[in-house]
């Protein structure tokens, strides 16, 4: 179980000083700004919860991960890792974390994949019969065979990214922590990296926490959300619960034999976006409207053939939240 509890995280960053030799004033002066990166921050994430964490450009969500897996001290507050904190018992709770940025390689760029594995392997002191059995899986589940012998500086990115996940799962923590792991990736890397996070999460139950800017990631892979900004939290929870929240608009699509009759006017609170001779796409507010008391209003206008809904883009929900 992941446990944070009332997390700060200020930065303080020295005032540069302008004129002659402002250069060295700067490195002599005491005089620094602070930023606080994170602000108040608590949450818990309990053993085999899938959890996207997001938030826009500078929310603070990197500087939470890097707390979480002890690269950071917390200004105040404090971080459990199964009853552990990962700035006091770093050797202890490191080895139940995996942890992967995707801007940034965790393996040795001139190095052969598989030896980059070995290292890793010997730096975890792993059994080496146990580390065999890992490897061979990993490399099925991530289709590994023809990445092993490359150095790391000739895989594609897609491929990098396969290959850094099975870096962080030798150990077979169970949490992993992931900055971004689909950055810049195609949609079929996208999709590889996806099924693995799926799998690991569904079939080894392992904790997931995902930091991404890809909605499609949070949609597929997430059954919760935490949503931050300007270092706090703004959402905690599921989903489809934060749809309704936000009660962005439905849009129906209904289309009618022959004409339709529409009224001079009507009580419930939709509006008519488009008309035509025997279509009409209306938008209502699924919170405070049932679809289904729409569609019994819409069936005395005309002879109802067919409806289309679409919900709120996802994206769209969230960009209403980092406003
Ligand atoms: N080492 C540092 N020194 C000073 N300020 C920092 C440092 N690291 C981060 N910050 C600042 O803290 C804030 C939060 O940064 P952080 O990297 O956690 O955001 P983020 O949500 O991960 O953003 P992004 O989505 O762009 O990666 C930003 O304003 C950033 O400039």
């Amino acid at each position: 179980m992941i446990s944070v509890k009332h997390i700060r995280k200020t930065f303080q960053t020295p005032v540069r000083q302008e004129g002659r030799f402002g250069g060295l004033r700067t490195l002599l002066s005491r005089a620094y700004l602070e930023k606080e990166a994170v602000k108040d921050i608590s949450f818990e994430i309990e053993t085999g919860e899938f959890v996207g964490y997001i938030g826009p450009n500078g929310a603070g969500k990197s500087t939470t991960i890097k707390m979480l897996t002890g690269i950071l001290h917390p200004t105040a507050g404090e971080v459990l890792i199964h009853g552990y904190s990962p700035q006091k018992h770093r050797r202890r709770v490191v080895r139940q974390l995996g942890v992967v940025f995707g801007q940034r390689s965790q393996l040795w760029w001139d190095l052969p994949v598989k030896d980059s594995y070995e290292i890793l392997i010997a730096m975890y002191r792993i059994d080496s019969a146990v580390a065999q059995r890992r490897l061979g899986e990993l490399t099925e589940l991530l289709n590994l065979k023809e990445l092993l012998e490359m150095p790391v500086r000739k895989l594609s990115l897609g491929q990098r990214m396969r290959a850094d996940l099975a870096a962080s799962m030798l150990h077979d923590p169970d949490i992993l922590f992931l900055d971004e792991p689909t950055i810049g990736l195609d949609v079929v890397a996208k999709r590889s990296i996806r099924g693995f996070l799926h799998t690991l999460n569904k079939e080894f139950r392992k904790t997931i926490l995902l930091t991404t800017h890809d909605m499609d990631d949070i949609e597929q892979l997430c059954e919760r959300v935490i949503v931050i900004n300007h270092g706090q939290i703004s959402y905690d929870g599921s989903i489809g619960s934060l749809r309704e929240r936000i009660g962005l608009p439905t849009v129906m699509k209904v289309t009618y034999r022959g004409r339709v009759q529409v009224p001079a006017q009507w009580e419930l609170p939709f509006q008519i976006m488009e008309q035509e001779e025997d279509c009409l796409t209306i938008s209502c507010n699924r919170q405070s409207l049932k679809a289904m008391e729409v569609l019994r209003e819409l069936s005395a206008w005309g002879d109802m053939e067919d409806v289309h809904m679409e919900e709120p883009d996802f994206e769209e929900v969230i960009q209403s939240l980092y406003q």
